[in-house]
């Protein structure tokens, strides 16, 4: 049920909804029933409490895909042997599959989700397999359990004591291997701030930042406090934090009191998809650890209490789930951890859940948590994590509701006062620094330096409903349950189960059309009568127009999707389209899920990878693709994040493009503009406590309604007018070419204007000294070498000042270039200084390689004078076709690469990378031209420019009122930690 509650939730902090209803208890049961229904059929819950018959099948599952461990030794002798034999058995099975391609449709019928469960988001990790198609190639139904799942290949963690150890032999081995034939001193170790010490060998791989954070954890750690590693996903958290741990063991420094030296027992709880991760990221960078899954798709088949008690004598480390806490919580509890750590550690964010009770409980001095989103729907949840790193620290959940969470969210709604805005601005700020100390969060754009990721462009496509989908969104608007929420009077809602019941349904109801009017008409109907034909639904053409584009191009795609129905849709798609997949969702065996990803990532003969949102979204790498659609949007933004974090991380190496698909004028933009501004609070705390406030408060109306014009402007569209993309207007004016309207805003003063033109003036007459009318040849050649001879100093300054004039101007041209600067006088302005410092840096690098004599250099320079006073008209027009980027580029090219010899080197790679980026952004326009011509795209958005908005800094003014509120909070926090003394 907790699916549903957190759905309810997410509706219930949808702002100040009102509602008018009777209490008319036929409706109220008969939506009861239908949520009871969709917990029966989808059998788990958003923090995956499974049952035990799931446990069982997923055991079962588990030991198919269990290699035994004497194969295990055999198989780290002869790896590539083995490869090669099954890289040939692929071909084959691939082929015979091809020929069985007809079995194979009559098999998926079976395979059908028949529950029609769906649309209940399936964001569990470990649902129930009772069926399992782990992808096309492997089909394992419970009727059938025919299993060609020979290709897959899975990690073996050491639960099992003897293929601990044959790991480790063969480990020593190799390194002993490499230290004979290495002549580095592979033993020379950094340390850190005098006693932390890490082998350089392990310390130079580490990014600079990373280094910091293993700096940043042995500071919380000397502290005996805990702490949260909020790095955006893909920043190699995983990698730091084993890293940490393994310098703590090279150490052996003894620490509480005595009772560890070096690493003791270790617990690390995260989600079931990435166990298998974990251990393969731990024999990558700690081979000596003895790392053992607590699951049952681990390698230890016996008494689970044995496993813990063994690992534990041996110092190692104990892998499990969220699930397995609670499973195993009378044998975990009972030890004491040296550390315990949570992956993806927004799982807990939910006080009430077991899970969180379980881990708090843990008996541990530290605790680090892991997690790229940190805040997801409100700041319960932020306390609720610091709950567990620093327990006490935000004192009780009761106060710190009064006393931050209140005033903040008061001033973050757009009809909030001044005053409450000031007053949010001071608390937001007070709590930021609070947790400043134990959060340690860098996002990509920050680290980029040291990554060098590459580019990431992240749109939002409104998508026309069809005629369809129109007309049953229409209906069932107008039908007897949206009167009856909408009709009558209950003012406070999300209070209220049975409305609460009712308003899920009905939106459920709503996404459904929006997804594919089959998976609607599907509800109670025979499914065998409907044909899921994808042009009935909008977002499916344009999901079909981007495969077909991508395909030609070669790129490869994660397709994104909430609930399972719908992946079948899409997956019957993909089948009848021809395109080569894989699939995950829920119901995949734990073990079988990383064996997936890496088969994904190494074949690129797969052309998608279809996964659920909540399970193919979380923490793993699926650096093979390079482009993302998430097809229907979540509550919660943190989950469509994730998702899209996939591909875009250490390791991708080409452009990744995401396109999140919105049905237009629908719930889905309602949903949208929740995630926005679920993401703005987090940005307050995490980032910039000026985070711009935007949203109104919606109500019932509001997500009940269909905007009838939303095919020519999406309501987001227009609230974030200033993220719009402007490809329509691009087709437009390739079409019929227009003078842009002048602006009534000037962007420059007259003053900037003319330091422009003198700056421009300067730099040429300097550059260009006329020669003497006189001169006869020789004489300009000695005036040629004289100025040769200047002292190089001189000319590097002049070439900097340049270089800085340079950049600066082509910032001025990129806003000419997005039409965001209109004034004709600033245009000309820009336009004459552009030209003469373009000009003279020309003639100046001529004048310096002698491609020119003087008398040449000073006609150019009239030359140039004279076209700017004559025609500005003609370099306005000039300058505005141009492209320019803001590292001072036009055209690709730098202006001041015209100094060759001092840019060659970096010339060629920012090029290289130029052309590739131009090409990314050429591709993406050109899709989206297509889209917005032909396949009912209305309009885009660019989503990193939404959630990045920042409110410009005058318009906040904070008041002594507000700082005093802000106090008091601080103060009030302080007493209720003095009264719930824990930490
Ligand atoms: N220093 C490094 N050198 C080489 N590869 C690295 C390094 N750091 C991280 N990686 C790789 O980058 C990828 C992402 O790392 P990791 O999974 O630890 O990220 P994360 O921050 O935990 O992501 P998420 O929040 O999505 O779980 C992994 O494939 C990992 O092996």
């Amino acid at each position: 049920m907790s699916n549903k509650n957190s759905e309810l939730e997410s509706l219930s902090l949808a702002g100040n909804i009102n509602i008018w209803s009777e209490n008319q208890s036929t409706l109220e049961e008969q939506a009861l029933k239908e949520l009871q229904t969709f917990a029966k059929e989808l059998n788990t819950a958003e923090d995956g409490e499974i049952t035990d018959d799931n446990e069982k099948v997923d055991e079962k599952e588990d030991k198919n895909f269990s290699l035994n461990v004497e194969s295990y030794i055999k198989q780290q002798q002869d790896l590539k042997k083995r490869q090669d034999f099954q890289r040939s058995l692929a071909n084959d099975t691939i082929k015979s599959n091809n020929n069985s391609k007809k079995r194979k449709v009559r098999d998926d019928s079976d395979l059908e989700d028949k529950s029609g469960s769906e649309y209940v988001p399936s964001d569990d990790e470990d649902s129930d397999p009772s069926y399992n198609y782990v992808d096309e190639q492997t089909v394992i139904t419970k009727k059938n359990k025919r299993k060609e799942c020979t290709l897959i290949e899975k990690t073996i963690d050491d639960g099992d004591c003897k293929s601990y150890k044959a790991r480790l032999d063969l480990y020593y081995k190799l390194l002993e291997q490499e230290e004979e034939s290495s002549e580095d001193d592979s033993k020379d170790v950094h340390t850190v701030q005098d006693n932390l010490k890490i082998p350089y060998k392990i310390w130079n791989k580490l990014y600079r930042y990373q280094q910091e954070g293993v700096k940043w954890m042995w500071n919380i750690h000397r502290k005996s406090t805990g702490g949260l590693l909020g790095d955006e996903m893909g920043l190699g958290k995983t990698v730091q934090v084993i890293v940490f741990l393994h310098s703590l063991h090279h150490s052996q420094i003894s620490s509480c009191h005595g009772r560890f030296v070096g690493l003791g027992p270790t617990l690390i709880v995260c989600p079931a998809t990435v166990i298998h991760q974990w251990v393969k990221h731990f024999h990558e960078w700690a081979p000596e650890f003895r790392a053992a899954v607590l699951h049952q798709s681990g390698s230890y088949k016996g008494d689970k209490n044995r496993l813990i008690k063994d690992v534990r004598k041996t110092k190692g480390v104990i892998i499990t789930t969220y699930q397995g806490v609670i499973k195993y919580e009378k044998y975990l509890t009972e030890h004491e951890w040296h550390y315990v750590i949570l992956d993806e550690g927004h799982k807990i964010r939910n006080p009430a859940t077991k899970a969180t009770q379980v881990v708090k409980s843990l008996n541990t001095p530290h605790r680090l948590m892991l997690t790229g989103s940190p805040m997801q729907n409100d700041l319960t949840e932020l306390w609720s994590l610091f709950d567990f790193t620093n327990p006490g620290m935000l004192g009780d959940l009761k106060t710190f509701q009064e006393h931050f969470i209140e005033p903040i969210l008061q001033g973050g709604y757009s009809n909030s006062t001044y005053a409450q805005e000031a007053t949010a601005l001071s608390v937001a700020g007070a709590l930021k620094d609070l947790i400043d100390p134990y959060l340690l969060r860098r996002t990509k754009h920050q680290v980029q330096r040291h990554v060098s990721l590459p580019n990431k462009t992240e749109q939002v496509l409104f998508c026309s409903l069809s005629d369809e989908q129109k007309a049953l969104y229409k209906d069932y608007l107008l039908s007897d349950p949206v009167a009856d929420i909408l009709g009558k009077g209950v003012k406070n809602w999300s209070g209220d189960h049975g409305v609460r019941a009712k308003v899920f349904v009905a939106i459920t109801k709503l996404r459904k059309i929006c997804n594919h009017p089959d998976i609607y008409l599907s509800d109670g109907a025979d499914e065998e009568s409907l044909r899921f034909d994808y042009k009935s639904s909008g977002k499916m053409v344009v999901v079909s127009a981007l495969l077909k584009i991508w395909k030609k191009q070669g790129h490869r795609v994660l397709l994104f999707t909430q609930g399972r129905s719908m992946m079948e849709v899409l997956r019957r798609f993909l089948d009848r389209q021809g395109y080569k997949y894989l699939k995950m969702d829920g119901t995949t065996a734990i073990g079988a899920r990383q064996p997936l990803i890496e088969k994904f990532n190494t074949d690129s003969s797969y052309d998608v990878f279809l996964l659920t949102t909540r399970v193919g979204g979380l923490g793993v790498n699926l650096t093979g693709a390079n482009r993302v659609i998430i097809y229907d949007p979540d509550w919660n933004p943190a989950t469509d994040t994730q998702a899209r974090e996939r591909a875009w991380r250490i390791g991708q190496d080409k452009d990744v493009t995401i396109y999140r698909l919105l049905t237009a004028g629908t719930i889905e933009e309602k949903m949208y503009q929740r995630q926005v501004w679920k993401q703005l609070l987090s940005n307050k705390i995490l980032l910039d406590p000026r985070t711009n406030k935007f949203f109104k408060s919606s109500d019932l109306f509001d997500l009940f309604s269909l905007q009838e014009n939303a095919d020519n402007a999406p309501e987001t569209v227009n609230i974030f007018h200033k993220s719009r993309v402007r490809i329509q207007e691009k087709l437009k004016r390739k079409s019929k070419p227009k003078r842009p309207e002048a602006s009534p805003k000037r962007r420059f003063t007259d003053e900037k204007l003319l330091e422009m033109k003198h700056m421009a003036h300067r730099i040429a007459k300097s550059l260009s000294k006329p020669p003497p009318e006189s001169a006869d040849r020789l004489e300009l050649e000695r005036e040629k070498r004289r100025r040769r001879e200047e002292t190089d100093e001189a000319k590097r300054l002049e070439v900097a000042e340049l270089r800085r004039y340079n950049r600066e101007k082509a910032g001025i041209v990129e806003d000419v270039h997005a039409n965001k600067i209109d004034d004709r006088d600033a245009l000309v302005g820009f336009s004459e200084a552009l030209e003469y410092a373009e000009t003279t840096a020309r003639l100046h690098h001529e004048l310096k390689t002698n491609n020119k004599d003087l008398d040449e250099i000073a006609d150019e320079v009239n030359t140039a004078k004279e076209t700017v006073s004559k025609e500005p008209e003609k370099l306005i027009k000039k300058f505005k076709k141009r492209k320019i980027d803001l590292t001072g580029k036009i055209d690709g090219e730098k202006i001041e690469g015209l100094v060759k010899t001092e840019t060659k080197k970096t010339k060629n790679a920012e090029k290289d990378k130029n052309n590739a980026s131009n090409k990314s952004g050429g591709e993406d326009d050109f899709i989206l031209g297509k889209l917005f011509n032909k396949k009912g795209v209305s309009g885009a958005i660019q989503h990193d420019s939404v959630v990045q908005e920042t409110s410009k800094g005058g318009s906040l003014r904070v008041h002594t009122e507000a700082q005093m509120r802000a106090e008091k909070s601080l103060q009030a926090l302080k007493k209720s930690r003095l009264d719930n003394w824990k930490w």
